[in-house]
């Protein structure tokens, strides 16, 4: 009798372009689970960041330039801020084998899709899977990534019209492997679930803990020292990368600036509730809030 032959990986080569906290916890994963590809290799515009990962071993090659990295892959993962993705792209489909898949990780999807679709045109044969992980912490660059980072969270995957269904399906059996669950969705749907409950929360702290900071400013004191825990929760969010954030604001500035009104307006109906001291209008408020929570620790738990 013969041993079964293990059935090949995913991917023969998987690359990953700018392997922080996303790139570096998809390699960590891959790295575990040889299922997912037989050849793991990095690239990142920061040779700083090219020898972290070569010191972390955590992928089989690292290379400084983008387009010999992605020789011969079966499949090229885009993880630079999302202002970058389109350049990078256009840095890498030319160097790229035939039939092979482009994805990438960017929070913002309408613009990324637009901003890669040039360096696409004369590419007909590379597939294009766009998707996002909707997993992440404050913390940014190769040591911050762990490989269960995707485990039981959700990745929303957005292939524009005619993508092959057999590259979504490869895509979506990464996501799988890494432990997330997928959703498929339109760019501008995702663009506008995305800027309220990420983009939206992240311009709240930042703008919070900036009008904390200035009020202790301004009156010399001590306001921060005092910060308990619902504080601090803003902080966490606050502490997030400068670059990724100022690309996803700039990139989904329709969406953002919507749900900002919204948000504005539900907050000014708060502040009028307040100064007429309608206790109803304010609980149904707060108890909306404290439900929401419930529900999501629920379902965490489910
Ligand atoms: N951090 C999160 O919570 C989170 C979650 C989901 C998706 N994302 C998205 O994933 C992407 C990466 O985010 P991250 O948190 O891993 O960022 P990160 O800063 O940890 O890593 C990005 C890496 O890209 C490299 N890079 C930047 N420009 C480059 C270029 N032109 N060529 C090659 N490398 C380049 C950087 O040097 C860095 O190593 C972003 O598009 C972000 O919107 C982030
Ligand atoms: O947990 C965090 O710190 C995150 O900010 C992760 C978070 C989010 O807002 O939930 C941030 C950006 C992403 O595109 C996806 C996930």
């Amino acid at each position: 009798m013969t041993a079964p032959t293990p059935s090949a990986p995913l991917f023969d080569r998987l690359v990953i372009i700018g392997p922080g906290l996303i790139g570096s916890s998809i390699l960590r994963r891959a790295h575990e689970n040889r299922a997912i590809a037989r050849e793991l290799v990095a690239s990142d515009i920061d040779a700083g960041v090219c020898a972290r990962v070569r010191e972390l071993g955590i992928a089989d090659r690292v290379e400084a330039d983008p387009a010999r990295a992605v020789v011969d892959a079966d499949c090229v993962i885009l993880c630079v801020p999302v202002g970058a993705i389109g350049a990078v792209a256009a840095q890498v489909v030319p160097a790229m084998k035939h039939g092979a898949i482009l994805s990438e990780v960017g929070s913002t999807k309408v613009s990324v899709i637009t901003g890669v679709l040039p360096a696409l045109a004369s590419r007909p044969d590379i597939a294009f899977v766009p998707s996002h992980p909707m997993a992440g912490t404050e913390y940014s660059g190769p040591d911050a990534g762990f490989p269960s980072l995707f485990e039981n969270r959700w990745c929303l995957l957005t292939p524009p019209e005619g993508t092959p269904p057999d590259a979504v399906a490869r895509i979506t059996a990464l996501w799988q492997a890494m432990g997330a669950h997928i959703r498929t969705m339109t760019a501008e749907h995702h663009d506008r679930v995305c800027a309220i409950v990420s983009h939206l929360p992240h311009l709240l702290a930042f703008t919070i803990c900036g009008t904390a900071d200035d009020l202790a400013g301004e009156t010399r004191s001590e306001v921060l020292d005092f910060a308990a825990s619902g504080f601090r929760d803003f902080t966490r969010i606050a502490a997030s990368d400068p670059t990724m954030w100022r690309d996803i604001f700039l990139n989904n500035r329709e969406a953002l600036l919507e749900m900002l009104d919204r948000f504005m307006a539900d907050a000014h109906a708060m502040a009028k509730a307040i100064r007429e001291g309608d206790d109803t209008v304010i609980v149904n408020r707060i108890t909306r809030g404290r439900a929401i929570r419930r529900t999501l620790i629920e379902n965490r738990q489910a």
